[in-house]
């Protein structure tokens, strides 16, 4: 098909890594299905993607382009560590104004050249912005929110903390003297959970925190999309999902996005485009390849974390402590200093026949080797996904945002997590590493994770109806219909999908 008759879809996901990974995967499938696309970056990740993963990751291709606005930070503020609240307030300002230039030339170029005109956006979910741009243009938008259906639930319920009075905390000491600990008993689809235990933007007295009122307009704002899709599963989280159509009539799940890039054919040829906003060292698989399977402990703390050397301490003893062989991604913003604690002598000493220690890894093939045999994570849901789908079991160090609730239902429901507190303890550290790699908690959870995996894998019905509903929700949002009719249409998918199954 020439580049002009395919629909148009522009991708533009939150500048962070957890939010951009998913995002690509979304927007290959989608090229896959047919779609010419637009990926959106910040003009300072492009720059920081061209250094990283070097001019090939952003060749694209004829009907696969890269476009950058400015995510409205000044120079000196984006270096090192993101900073959310800075980039949640810059973003609706100059992120808008520029991504509405980009949106016009898109267009415009659309009448000299093969580009077609926009015909949807993709954005996420908390980039409501976007949807103001879409707006004006007359153009449907779907927004992919990135973390779990637990977490959603978690934010779609921050007006009633309000309205109820749980929030703004009353005093700092709320922090420290169990208040935390008051369980929510009116969430439905939540029993059981503390406020603890809800995404983490509410532990704070100020009532005009920029994160928590951002994700209270986010959910305003995505009430009006076209379309809503999560990256999870209905097996997993069901119960959460069920509550969250009450509100988002409009909600598909095609996750986990890791699984469904399977379904692409192999003549489709998008593979050098990636995403690493640091340089991936692949080093560490032929070091994997000379260890036993399962005995490998694989130790990554997403992009977002930032330790203090003192938690370095905990768990770098930990882990030499607990005799395991362990690769660990420490990420050069992941803790200010603590060169002293890793290069110390007798750490050296304890580990260099069995640590490795690397800057950013190729994640999802390590999850795949067959000689790790535990994750240790901040529960990021990509993680948390990309875990799931190669039936590795967790330790659960959850940092920030909705880590806490994934740690939670990791934990307590789906039964293949461990939780260690945020006061880390080497001890702790030892004695749970012990337990995920040979003890009775350890194979239940590897059993239990395995078994998600087959589930979500065996479930081939499922995926199908997934990749079909994605591409369906993109060519009806194109055409701007109403989300009955989409919802009607994914049922009428699901039934011929299983025709064709059977047959
Ligand atoms: O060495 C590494 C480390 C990470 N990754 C990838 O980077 C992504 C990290 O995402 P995630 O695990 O979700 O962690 P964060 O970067 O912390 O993600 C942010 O975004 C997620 C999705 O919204 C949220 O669940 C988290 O709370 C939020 O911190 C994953 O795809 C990993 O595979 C690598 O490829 N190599």
């Amino acid at each position: 098909m020439s580049s002009m008759m395919k629909p148009h879809a522009v991708c533009i996901p939150l500048p962070a890594q957890g939010h951009i990974n998913p995002m690509l995967k979304l927007a290959k499938l989608l090229h896959f299905k047919g779609f010419y696309i637009t990926f959106v970056h910040t003009e300072f990740n492009y720059n920081r993607l061209l250094q990283s993963t070097g001019s090939d990751a952003l060749n694209g291709a004829e009907d696969f382009q890269f476009e950058t606005i400015s995510d409205g930070l000044p120079p000196t503020n984006q270096r090192g560590i993101l900073d959310l609240p800075e980039l949640c307030r810059a973003m609706p300002v100059e992120g808008q104004r520029s991504f509405r230039d980009l949106i016009k030339k898109l267009n415009k170029a659309s009448s000299w050249s093969d580009v077609p005109a926009v015909s949807c956006i993709v954005s996420d979910g908390v980039m409501g912005f976007t949807l103001r741009v879409a707006q004006e243009f007359g153009i449907p938008e779907t927004l992919l929110f990135t973390p779990s259906g637990c977490g959603m639930l978690g934010y779609l319920h921050y007006e009633d903390l309000v309205e109820r009075g749980y929030f703004p905390l009353k005093d700092d000491s709320d922090l420290s003297t169990g208040f935390l600990d008051t369980v929510i008993d009116w969430i439905p689809a939540m029993e059981g959970i503390r406020l603890k235990d809800l995404p983490t933007f509410l532990r704070t007295t100020n009532r005009d925190d920029t994160m928590f009122n951002y994700n209270i307009q986010a959910i305003e704002i995505a009430m009006k999309a076209q379309g809503v899709i999560l990256n999870t599963f209905d097996e997993l989280e069901k119960e959460f999902l069920d509550v969250i159509t009450t509100k988002f009539p409009q909600l598909y799940t095609i996750g986990p996005l890791s699984l469904l890039q399977h379904n692409m054919s192999t003549t489709h040829h998008l593979d050098s485009i990636d995403s690493n906003l640091w340089k991936e060292d692949k080093k560490c698989l032929d070091w994997l390849d000379k260890r036993e399977p399962q005995s490998v402990v694989y130790v990554n703390y997403g992009s977002l974390v930032i330790m203090t050397k003192e938690q370095l301490a905990e768990f770098a003893w930990g882990l030499a402590n607990s005799k395991y062989p362990f690769l660990w991604v420490i990420r050069p913003n992941l803790v200010d200093g603590g060169e002293e604690i890793l290069s110390n002598e007798d750490f050296m000493e304890e580990t260099k026949k069995r640590g490795l220690f690397l800057e950013w890894g190729p994640q999802e093939e390590l999850l795949k080797h067959p000689s790790i045999g535990g994750f240790l994570t901040h529960c990021g849901w990509n993680s948390t996904l990309e875990s799931i789908c190669e039936g590795v079991p967790l330790i659960c160090w959850p940092f920030f945002a909705e880590q806490q609730t994934n740690c939670f239902y990791l934990c307590n429901k789906w039964g293949f997590g461990m939780e260690i507190d945020t006061k880390v303890k080497r001890e702790k550290v030892e004695k749970l590493v012990r337990e995920l790699m040979e003890g009775e908690k350890g194979k239940k959870m590897r059993k239990k994770a395995s078994e998600w995996n087959g589930r979500r894998r065996q479930n081939q019905l499922q995926e199908l109806v997934d990749l079909l509903t994605l591409t369906l929700i993109c060519w009806l949002s194109s055409s701007n219909k109403s989300p009955l009719a989409w919802r009607t249409c994914h049922r009428v998918i699901g039934v011929c999908s299983s025709y064709f199954i059977y047959i």
